[in-house]
């Protein structure tokens, strides 16, 4: 029998900005690589949805109006969900709904959508959009991304970043972090989407979740991410030098070249 994970895909038609249905592509094809399998589950508003067996959860970004859409879906599930993330359920929320999973989320009208309380953030919509290209030191490694967000998020005493801004505005483009960590649930800005880019992020939550589910205690590693690493350590070299990668891999060290000139 193929090892299987439940991923619960938190609104899919409406948090779902910038390709971050992309994160879940990713989950399925990098479990798929492996010889296991993905069964994603969406999350529809107002559709009963059992969370109890459920080993991954995934929400995308979404417009001011998409949130509020949701948000009272949400908070209706939300002692399923503070449950779970508290048994140590991976969970990986992308901006709108890393919003609503702090303490609240105050859009530019000043409407209070109420949040999950699972991170210990609030977050207020400003006039200015922080929109760019963003680079994060992170546990999981430099993270690389896109980020646009008018939310200018702000994390408690005491509440763990995912890291800290290199490049790009992050929680708020003030205080130096991005993002948010609870055990193993994570919020970020980054879209991108933002797994593809970063697979010790992607395999991370994996890991959690196959080693919950399964006892698993590692994952081997991927060729292409260990291309896509010597892609880029290649692309560090001095010029001038040649590589002795495969067209493929080729193609991945131009990739990583021109990722590194933005
Ligand atoms: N990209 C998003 O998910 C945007 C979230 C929220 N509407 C904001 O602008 O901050």
């Amino acid at each position: 029998m193929i090892k299987t994970l439940r991923v619960a895909h938190l609104y899919p038609r409406d948090l779902n900005v910038y390709g971050d249905l992309g994160n879940v592509i990713t989950l399925a094809k990098r479990l798929e690589w492996r010889g296991f399998r993905a069964e994603i589950l969406p999350v529809e508003p107002g559709h009963f949805f059992d969370f109890s067996s459920v080993d991954l959860v995934f929400g995308g970004g979404g417009q001011n109006s998409a949130q509020a859409v949701n948000a009272d879906d949400l908070l209706a599930r939300g002692d399923e969900l503070r449950k779970i993330s508290a048994d140590g359920v991976p969970m990986l929320l992308i901006c709108g709904s890393y919003q609503l999973f702090g303490r609240e989320f105050v859009d530019a009208d000043g409407r209070r959508y109420p949040g999950l309380g699972i991170f210990r953030s609030s977050t207020t919509a400003g006039r200015h959009r922080m929109i760019g290209n963003i680079v994060v030191d992170s546990p999981f490694g430099q993270l690389v991304g896109f980020e646009n967000h008018s939310g200018r998020t702000v994390l408690e005493e005491g509440q763990q970043a995912l890291g800290t801004v290199r490049q790009g505005f992050g929680n708020n483009g003030g205080t130096g972090d991005e993002g948010a960590v609870v055990g193993n649930t994570i919020g970020t800005y980054l879209h991108g989407p933002a797994l593809p880019k970063n697979p010790g992020l992607a395999d991370h939550l994996l890991l959690c979740a196959l080693h919950r589910r399964y006892g698993i205690e590692e994952l081997e590693p991927l060729d292409d991410d260990l291309a896509l690493r010597a892609a880029t350590v290649a692309a560090a070299r001095p010029q001038g030098r040649q590589t002795s990668l495969r067209p493929r891999r080729r193609r991945l060290h131009h990739l990583a070249t021109a990722l590194r000139r933005h």
